[in-house]
């Protein structure tokens, strides 16, 4: 093994899933899940309906408190911090069927965002003391950047609503890579987008990760999307992980196979 190869296998995750349980009633949404990513992977989570997908997102994003197991990020649990301080701590995420302020322009969907990391408080607002200019000269250039890399200029003073499916999809992107996370959770990003969307969304995401060194966890049910971006996939089903590795083995994998072909799903 080279040198390289060896000091990223002994380097510390960036996020590690620990025996994650979760219990509704009688049901085990999630029993015992445990992986790791690593910083600058995209990690594509995938299983048949019902395998525990949005569970372990939902944990992840801090919208559900698992009943055992931790998750931590940089080696800290993230199992304390509210979902709405999640952001402070580096998770961007964004939402299966897209959840943005449609009256608002693009421009002020981006600026919450980036907000969502800035540290003022109401009365310093109020007062305008110059470090909350300093600290929206910061931000306004952030926003730019962002509408920017996402091609979304032309766009930016339009009300979100009118806009076609797709470039709220990016907005919702820009929203969330505004606030500079480590790690991006994304949930079913593909989902609504035509064929020619998606690829596009896949070409995204990769340069996403490569320019801005930015992680992403991706729960996606287009396994041609997953296939093709992610560098390592985790199989769940039935709150379980069923298999675990680079695509191509997990794509092949008899039990994954198995389990798609029971839950009749392409
Ligand atoms: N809020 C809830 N209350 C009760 N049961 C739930 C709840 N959320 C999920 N479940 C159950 O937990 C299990 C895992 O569901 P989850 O939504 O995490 O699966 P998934 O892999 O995301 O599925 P899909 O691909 O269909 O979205 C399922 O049996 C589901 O019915």
């Amino acid at each position: 093994m080279s040198p390289r190869a060896a000091a990223a296998r002994t380097r510390a995750p960036l996020v590690a899933v620990r025996e994650v349980s979760v219990a509704f009633g009688g049901i085990n949404a999630l029993n015992g899940v445990s992986f790791d990513m690593q910083q600058g992977q995209i990690l594509g989570l995938i299983g048949p309906n019902g395998a525990g997908k949005t569970t372990l997102f939902n944990c992840l994003s801090r919208l559900y408190q698992p009943c055992r197991g931790d998750i931590l990020l940089d080696g800290d649990s993230i199992l304390k911090r509210p979902a709405h301080k999640i952001a402070e701590i580096g998770i961007g995420r964004t939402f299966q069927n897209v959840a943005l302020f449609g009256n608002l322009s693009v421009r002020d969907n981006v600026r919450v965002g980036a907000h969502a990391r800035s540290s003022s408080d109401i009365v310093s607002d109020a007062l305008r003391l110059p470090w909350v200019r300093r600290g929206e000269a910061k931000t306004n250039a952030t926003v730019d950047e962002i509408l920017d890399y996402l091609a979304l200029h032309e766009v930016a003073d339009l009300a979100v609503a009118g806009l076609p499916f797709g470039t709220q999809k990016r907005v919702e992107l820009a929203r969330a890579l505004a606030a500079e996370p480590k790690i991006l959770l994304l949930d079913e990003p593909a989902g609504g987008l035509n064929h020619e969307e998606v690829f596009s969304l896949g070409a995204l995401i990769r340069r996403i990760r490569d320019e801005r060194g930015v992680s992403v966890l991706l729960v996606e049910h287009h396994m041609g999307l997953v296939m093709s971006i992610a560098d390592h996939v985790v199989a769940l089903n039935f709150g379980r992980k069923l298999a675990e590795g680079p695509p191509g083995a997990v794509q092949n994998d008899p039990e994954v196979i198995k389990a798609y072909l029971g839950s009749k799903q392409p």
